[in-house]
Order: structure tokens, then sequence, then C-alpha cells
């Protein structure tokens, strides 16, 4: 499968994802930086890694997703592309208008840097098929704005779609129903706070992160 990581001015996990998606689907990712308009042909997933993108300035993510690669991305996910954002990632996926909500700063106002159990709520979309439902996997997490916020009206819409795809199985960052990971309503976008790219290998701890990328090559093939 080829894939792409988008790279903003102060990414900091792009190559994390590098790595663990080259480990996982034996083809070095495309390195797409900010400024480029177009994506390579033949993606099968787009992902918006980690990091401090602009320094965090104004909101986690807010100018990251005006960046003039975010048209594309937003566009071949309405294509149907597979996005992923991690951590910051995320936080660009909401504040680019793919996920519903905004990430602000942790309820505890610190920055949260430690492993954390998560539930896997659902394992039927492209990126969680390597699961089971119900499961507790153990991820890093490395973040000061992960509190997930959103209206009540939607946070039973996407409850109600199943579009929750991880939860915190303890308290982290004051999340709103403990929200991890979100969907969106195509199931083809996935942002998520804590980091699968660091959770791939024995040396990381385990492979719970890994599953994830093999869920997805499994599904969508070499
Ligand atoms: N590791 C990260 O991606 C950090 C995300 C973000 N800048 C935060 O601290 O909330």
């Amino acid at each position: 499968m080829k894939t792409a990581v988008i790279v903003f001015p102060g990414s900091n996990c792009d190559r994390d994802l590098a790595v663990a998606l080259e480990a996982v689907t034996g083809t070095r990712p495309a390195m797409i930086w900010h400024a480029d308009t177009t994506l390579p042909d033949g993606l099968g997933m787009i992902a918006v890694p980690g990091g401090f993108s602009y320094g965090d300035y104004l909101r986690s993510g807010a100018i990251a997703a005006r960046s003039p690669i975010m048209r594309a991305v937003v566009e071949a996910a309405g294509k149907g592309m597979r996005v992923l954002g991690v951590c910051n990632g995320f936080q660009v996926l909401t504040e680019a208008g793919l996920l519903p909500g905004a990430l602000m700063r942790n309820a505890g106002l610190n920055f949260v840097c430690r492993d954390v159990a998560l539930t896997v709520e659902n394992a039927q979309s492209a990126f969680t098929s390597g699961y089971d439902a119900g499961e507790t996997v153990s991820f890093p997490v490395a973040h000061h704005d992960g509190n997930y916020v959103a209206d009540d009206d939607t946070l039973d819409r996407v409850e109600g779609e199943g579009r929750v795809a991880f939860r915190y199985a303890e308290p982290v960052n004051g999340s709103a129903r403990a929200i991890a990971g979100l969907l969106n309503n195509r199931g083809n976008v996935l942002g998520m706070m804590p980091h699968p790219e660091r959770r791939i290998e024995a040396a990381h701890g385990g492979d719970d992160g890994r599953r994830l990328f093999e869920g997805l090559l499994e599904l969508v093939g070499a």
C-alpha cells in the first residue's frame, strides 16, 4: 500500500509515522510538505502526524489546517481516501472540518506523556479491523491539547453512529465521553490523540499500535 505523510513546520512525529508505515507496508511513504498542493497518485492512505505545527499558535492545528496541501487532503477524503490523524494530526483534522468538535487544553492543564489504556469501541472500521470490540489496548499519549469537546447533539450523534473508535479506559485529559479516537461519518477518516506509531515493536513495549496499520493493510491489500 502506498501512503503519504503530511509534514508541517513543527511536525515531530512525521518520521515515527513513516517508520511505522514502512515497517508494515514495506513501502516508504511519500513525505509531502505542507506547501505542496497535490498528492501522489495511487495512495491507500494519508497520515497527518503529531507535533506542534506552527507552534500550536491560535489553537493546535488551526494554522496547519489552512495549509495549501490540506485542500487536497480534504478533497481526497471527500472521495473516500483514508486519512489518519494522530495527535496534532487529530487536531488538524478537526480544524479542517473533516471531523466534528475540537481538541482543547487538557482538563488538568498538564502536558500528559505516558502510556494509557484504551478500549476499542468500534472494531469494524478500516482502521480498527485488527482489534476486537471491547478489547483494551495500551498506547502512548503526549499532548497538552487532547481534551475533546463537542456539543451534546454531536456527541450523541457520533456515539449513535458508532464513530467512537477508541475511548480512554482511565482519566487522561477530560475528553467528552472519554473520546480518544473518532471516525467521520463514512468511516474513512480517523483522528486519535494516542500514538499507534509509537507502539509497533517489542522495543516500544508492545505492538498494539502495529495492529492498526496491519488491519488496514489487510483490508486494502498490498
Ligand atoms: N505529540 C503531539 O502531537 C502534540 C500535539 C499537540 N501539539 C499538543 O500538545 O496537544
